[in-house]
């Protein structure tokens, strides 16, 4: 099995006063796909942004491969091998699909992740390298964001939102590609609000609810019900423990 990659420790990250992400501790090893599930405003995008240094950590740490990271600035991160897909993707509208992808190429960390493959990865995007971003529908755009961050050649793939607003065949067409990556061993961490693509897509799925990681479990070994209850809160303590005898 292979060693961590990304660690996190007793990470804490705030907005002003309201603390998004509390004292969260994560491991995530080598070529695993995680899924971070939650309600709105559970911190996922925080802890996304806070790994990839786009939000500053309160207290903790976060290392990637044994390196600490937690000073490094947002870029410094990127050519550490961290590349976030930021929710709402932020593509530069008026270039085109293949200026967009040659922006990050450029600074590509190794030369693991070209054109050529990435596209592979992305077939959906080879009719398209000269269309500007601004004219492309939402799967469209997503794939650029994610074929954009590849070709930095990260270590790990961050994925904010990733069927947020897509059309179900755009999804469908998302997650192949994510599904080509993981099987080349591309590590990553994809937030997904979709339970059932969520626990699909991943090795792990792990449950924020106010800052807080309430499960973390191979998604193999868990139920859908299950993340539903850790995802509401729901304990089986909450159930009347004699609820079944006072109906006999
Ligand atoms: N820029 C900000 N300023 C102030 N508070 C913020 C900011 N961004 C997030 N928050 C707050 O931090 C908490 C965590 O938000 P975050 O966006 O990380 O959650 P999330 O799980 O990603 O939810 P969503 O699915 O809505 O994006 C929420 O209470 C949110 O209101």
């Amino acid at each position: 099995m292979n060693g961590p990659l990304l660690t996190v420790t007793h990470l804490t990250a705030r907005h002003g006063l309201l603390t998004a992400v509390r004292e969260m501790s994560l491991t995530v090893r080598a070529g695993e796909v995680v899924s971070l599930v939650g309600a709105n405003g559970a911190g996922k995008s925080t802890l996304l942004r806070t790994i990839a240094g786009a939000h500053p950590a309160t207290a903790g740490h976060i290392a990637l491969g044994g390196r600490d990271v937690t000073g490094m600035r947002a870029y410094q991160r990127v050519r550490e091998g961290i590349a976030l897909v930021p929710e709402g993707r932020r593509l530069f509208p008026d270039l085109t699909v293949e200026e967009n992808l040659l922006v990050a190429a450029g600074r590509s960390r190794t030369t693991r992740w070209d054109l050529d493959r990435v596209l592979a990865a992305f077939p959906m995007l080879r009719p398209l390298l000269r269309q500007r971003a601004s004219s492309l529908s939402g799967g469209q755009q997503q794939a650029t964001a994610i074929a954009r961050a590849l070709l930095t050649g990260p270590r790990l793939l961050l994925v904010d939102e990733v069927s947020l607003g897509l059309s179900p065949a755009a999804v469908a067409d998302v997650y192949a590609s994510l599904a080509t990556l993981a099987a080349e061993g591309v590590t990553m961490i994809l937030v997904e609000q979709d339970l059932t693509r969520a626990m699909s897509a991943a090795g792990r799925v792990v449950c924020l609810r106010e800052g807080q990681m309430v499960l973390a479990q191979p998604a193999d070994a868990v139920t859908r019900q299950q993340v539903v209850d850790a995802y509401f809160g729901i304990r089986e303590s909450a159930v009347p423990a004699d609820a079944s005898r006072e109906r006999t």
